[in-house]
């Protein structure tokens, strides 16, 4: 096995599914910036949940908000639910996991907020969960998937956001999940420092 050819696989792969991300969904990731944007605009906030590496992506996402992506300015109103260990784990132990993102966003959740939804199969029962209840608190979503989409794209409503990776390697769905993350935040900043007066 040439483990310099692999190396150079993944890197041709990562590089040709986000070539193609961008040919399929650049109008969709406007949309999911100008949702977010409109959010925080009105007072909204944020909330991110995912598993495994997606779980990571959701607090990275928070990160950049409530601190900052490039460019200075205040912090921006967003939670990971992906982050409370005490809360998660006591959820699973006395609901069901299906339910560690739900519950946090009956609790949190308010009309205006978004969730941002991340799985790269759609095929999460616990991101699906979140998605129905968010929906039942008035907040809309923006759907990070890949694969087929899975459940999770037909759960989205009109004015939610699906952005779906064509690819099937869930590493490299992961990969182009954050660069699309990162374009949000970018765009964001963009959209709020032209709305400064
Ligand atoms: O990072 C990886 C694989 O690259 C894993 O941790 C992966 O995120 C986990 O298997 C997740 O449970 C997969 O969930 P999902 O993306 O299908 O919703
Ligand atoms: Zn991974």
């Amino acid at each position: 096995m040439n483990l310099q050819t692999r190396i150079q696989q993944h890197f041709a792969a990562s590089i040709a599914t986000k070539q193609k991300t961008l040919d399929l969904l650049q109008e969709p990731i406007l949309q999911a910036a100008r949702l977010v944007f409109d959010a925080i605009r009105q007072d909204g906030k944020i909330l991110s949940c995912g598993n495994g590496g997606s779980a990571g992506d959701a607090q990275h996402f928070s990160s950049e908000m409530l601190n900052r992506f490039e460019r200075e300015r205040r912090g921006l109103p967003a939670i990971a639910l992906t982050t409370d260990t005490s809360t998660l784990t006591s959820i699973a132990n006395d609901y069901h996991y299906e339910r560690v993102f739900a519950r946090q966003i009956e609790a949190l959740g308010h009309p205006g907020d978004v969730l941002l939804a991340i799985s790269t199969s759609g095929a999460s029962a616990n991101v699906n969960r979140a998605i129905e209840t968010a929906h039942a608190k008035g907040m809309r979503v923006v759907a990070l998937s890949g694969k087929s989409g899975g459940a999770m794209k037909d759960l989205l409503q009109a004015g939610d956001v699906e952005l779906r990776v064509p690819a099937d390697s869930t590493a490299r769905i992961q990969e182009t999940h954050l660069l699309l993350i990162h374009c949000i935040c970018d765009l964001v900043d963009q959209l709020l420092l032209a709305d400064t007066p």
